[in-house]
């Protein structure tokens, strides 16, 4: 298979079985080497990894007492590391391609600090990988596009795993890739008529809640690296004080609405949207099409924990990023400035 997002996008529920079958094993050997108990869990990553910690950081919190917190490598160096990186702290560095700088510094600014240290990666052989104590595969497999897609759903699902793990519990998800590929039939579906509408958006707005702001923010980061038109990206109840004043007819909007602790409220917002432009898509479970309440809906499958719908939820709008970009004449897996990260110091080349 040539490699395409597309096909990286398809390539998810055969990668999620990867994840099934490998991880918790991964997962129980990374345990006995670095144990179960810590006070505090930090969750460090950038670009995708850092999307996929913020739903990460939901299952964490649901199976550990302890305190999670998700930080940019930036933020995590420079301010107060020396009250956060404590000898009780786990601190996960997780990229994708092992490669991003500021991840691997984390790393060994948390080991001068005494805390124990985790690289999440798909990359476990990869020289960055090594900086921490303990490597735990996400079994992504090869992704050699710059939209990373299949590592996003993979590294959710290798964090929720770990999250699992830690607290001493086990986690199912032998339904995902049935999701995930029930999933992509309603997108391939019903998203056609939206990306010709969407072709002409000059910016876009996504609303979410809860775990499924990792969607709403993946979601943007895929649009802006492949639409390349500017992005807003709120949760439900923030966009209700301030943003909402730019609302016009010409506002495109998207709202991630899976079965949760904000559906109503989400739909709520919606339906004011909808009196007022035309350019909303709604991502949300198949019983909302029944309501016959909302017109412009992605129908995805119910009877999914909201933990884990940000495993399938974000697969519209991959599909929807790569088939604008497309049909604007590019090629997703371009980059438009290459030498950026040699430029900036802020990913290792590849060897
Ligand atoms: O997970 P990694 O390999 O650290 O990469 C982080 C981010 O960097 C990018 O490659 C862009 O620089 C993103 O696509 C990616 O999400």
């Amino acid at each position: 298979m040539s490699q395409t997002m597309r096909n990286y996008i398809l390539e998810q529920g055969i990668t999620m079985q990867q994840v099934i079958e490998h991880v918790p094993g991964e997962v129980e050997g990374v345990l006995q080497k670095i144990g179960r108990q810590y006070k505090r869990i930090l969750l460090v990553g950038s670009g995708t990894s850092l999307n996929a910690a913020i739903a990460g950081k939901y299952v964490m919190e649901e199976y550990n007492d302890c305190e999670v917190q998700v930080v940019t490598p930036f933020d995590f160096i420079h301010y107060f590391p020396e009250k956060r990186i404590t000898n009780d702290a786990l601190v996960v560095g997780i990229s994708q391609t092992a490669r991003s700088t500021g991840v691997i510094d984390s790393i060994h600014r948390a080991r001068e600090y005494g805390a124990r240290t985790l690289f999440l990666t798909a990359a476990p052989q990869a020289a960055g990988a090594q900086c921490a104590e303990s490597i735990l595969n996400t079994w992504t497999g090869d992704e050699f596009v710059g939209p990373k897609t299949k590592g996003f759903t993979s590294t959710m699902a290798a964090l929720f795993y770990l999250a699992a793990g830690l607290g001493g519990k086990s986690i199912d998800l032998t339904t995902i890739p049935g999701f995930i590929s029930e999933t992509i039939g309603s997108s391939e579906k019903v998203l056609p008529g939206f990306v010709d509408q969407f072709l002409a958006a000059p910016s876009l707005k996504i609303i979410g809640f809860g775990p499924n702001m990792a969607v709403a923010r993946e979601g943007g980061l895929k649009a802006l690296e492949t639409i390349r038109i500017p992005v807003e990206v709120y949760d439900v109840e923030e966009y209700m004080h301030g943003p909402y004043h730019c609302l016009e007819k010409d506002t495109y909007m998207i709202f991630i609405a899976p079965p949760g602790k904000g559906q109503e409220r989400i739909l709520r917002l919606f339906q004011f949207a909808d009196c007022i432009t035309s350019n909303t898509l709604v991502i949300g479970d198949e019983d909302l099409a029944s309501t016959g309440r909302i017109k412009n809906l992605v129908p995805l499958p119910c009877n999914v924990d909201e933990m884990l719908t940000p495993l399938g939820y974000i697969i519209p709008l991959q599909i929807l990023a790569n088939d604008i970009t497309l049909k604007k004449g590019r090629r997703p897996e371009l980059s438009r400035y290459p030498n950026f990260h040699a430029m900036m110091g802020s990913k290792f080349t590849p060897q």
